[in-house]
């Protein structure tokens, strides 16, 4: 486990934002369903988008890349791949690529990932294909990957599934379901988490021109029998990731500025910028540029705020928050415990070696800044978000050890060398004694 030392530090300059991971996935996994030759270009290739192209692969598109372009040759069957799809560390991957498997003409298919993501909760989709007439099983019969997906179709007809748990089951079936034999009829039962995230999908779903019907509230598909068409996708920059720039922006910023954000596809992270603005952020935004121009407040203003759509602004709001003058309460992020890892309990202990009162509760966490903050030695649990929030907080103290670097390389391997340009004061992390 790689450790850094972070160092009370003060950022400013520029910095170009990495293109989407949610995107990538997607426009990777659907050209790979698209006849033809498409053209992906300025995708993220990190572990998670990697994974979701080496899967795509051993389905059998045929997939090159050279830099940030990447042209797919998809198909609308899979031949039974050659060994297990391997995910690694990414749920948006095995979601998908759980659907797709049911494209496999013949045979089985196994999909896996590590340690963390064999923890993580399948069972709606795995229920969901059953209904849809797709034998698919959890190995250790608990939900939880390695999965095995009986080959041979999609049959289709009405399924109902539960959304509270992960938007990435709809946008797998939206994904994959196209090709059943016959329509499907999608309903969610009870909550759908993380909404901005379907509509990205049927963002880039219509981009390869296919449009699904649905409701006005999102608890309803119809997925029609249609074709996606090869084309040229360019991926936008990643809100998420933004998010967590922009923050360190708000709390150790002097002046910075983050470019190449893309306002136009949905991402429902893009707003942190509101929460910047109610939390008394000094802040610009130029949309027509892509542009947004934070810089440090002595204090920003606490609040409450409902993240069921945006589930990975937790860390970055739960870190703004150390700088807050009241309390700030998160609520809604019940799904954030089945993420890469149970991130509520994780934010509430690691904060609290800042010196932060926090109370937990089952969807969310109330936190008190402390005045100043402590110097502390913070665990990510291998989970990037959390890395590089913790690094971002850890900042604002004279010095604090961050343990889990390597985490990163899933969506913004170049998040440490972005931070030290920007002037934040990291190096390597003294042995432990
Ligand atoms: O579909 C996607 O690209 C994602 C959906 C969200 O997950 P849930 O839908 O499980 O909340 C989000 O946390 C994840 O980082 C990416
Ligand atoms: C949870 C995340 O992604 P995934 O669900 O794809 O692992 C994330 O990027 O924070």
């Amino acid at each position: 486990m790689v450790s850094i030392l972070v160092r009370k530090s003060k950022i400013a300059g520029s910095v170009r934002c990495p293109s989407s991971k949610s995107y990538s996935h997607r426009a990777i996994a659907i050209a790979s369903l698209a006849e033809r030759q498409s053209t992906i270009t300025n995708a993220l290739l990190a572990r998670d988008t990697l994974a979701t192209l080496a899967s795509c692969r051993a389905l059998g598109a045929e997939i090159k890349h050279e830099g940030t372009t990447v042209q797919v040759k998809g198909r609308h069957t899979f031949e039974p791949p050659e060994n297990v799809i391997n995910a690694e560390n990414s749920g948006t991957t095995i979601r998908i690529m759980t659907a797709m498997s049911g494209l496999v003409r013949t045979g089985y298919t196994v999909l896996t990932g590590d340690e963390s993501l064999r923890k993580r909760p399948m069972q709606p989709i795995l229920d969901a294909l059953a209904q849809l007439g797709v034998e698919a099983h959890s190995t250790k019969g608990n939900g939880t990957p390695p999965l095995i997906v009986k080959g041979g179709g999609i049959r289709g007809g009405t399924t109902v599934i539960d959304g509270s748990i992960s938007s990435q089951f709809i946008s797998g079936l939206l994904i994959a379901g196209i090709y059943a034999d016959s329509e499907i009829v999608m309903r969610i039962k009870g909550n759908l988490v993380s909404k901005p995230y379907v509509s990205a999908t049927l963002a880039t779903m219509k981009h390869f021109g296919v449009t699904v019907d649905h409701r006005s509230d999102m608890l309803e598909y119809q997925i029609k029998n249609a074709r996606y068409c090869a084309t040229k996708f360019d991926v936008p920059s990643d809100f998420s990731t933004a998010a967590l720039i922009l923050a360190a922006g708000a709390l150790v910023g002097e002046k910075l500025e983050v470019k190449g954000l893309n306002f136009a596809l949905p991402q429902g992270d893009s707003q942190i910028v509101d929460i910047l603005k109610q939390m008394g952020c000094p802040i610009k935004i130029d949309k027509s540029k892509g542009e947004v121009v934070v810089q440090k407040a002595e204090e920003l203003e606490g609040g409450d705020f409902n993240l069921n759509d945006t589930p990975d602004l937790l860390p970055v709001v739960s870190i703004l928050a150390l700088k807050a003058k009241t309390p700030v309460t998160i609520t809604g992020v019940a799904h954030a415990r089945v993420k890469e890892t149970d991130r509520v309990a994780n934010i509430a202990s690691e904060l609290t070696k800042f010196g932060a009162r926090i109370k937990e509760f089952q969807d969310g966490l109330k936190i008190t800044a402390p005045k100043p903050l402590k110097n502390a030695s913070l665990k990510a649990y291998n989970d990037h978000r959390l890395f590089m929030a913790f690094t971002i907080a850890s900042m604002m103290t004279e010095k604090s050890v961050v343990a889990g670097a390597e985490s990163v390389d899933v969506s913004y391997p170049a998040f440490i060398q972005d931070m030290k340009d920007l002037g934040a004061k990291i190096s390597p992390a003294p042995d432990r004694e």
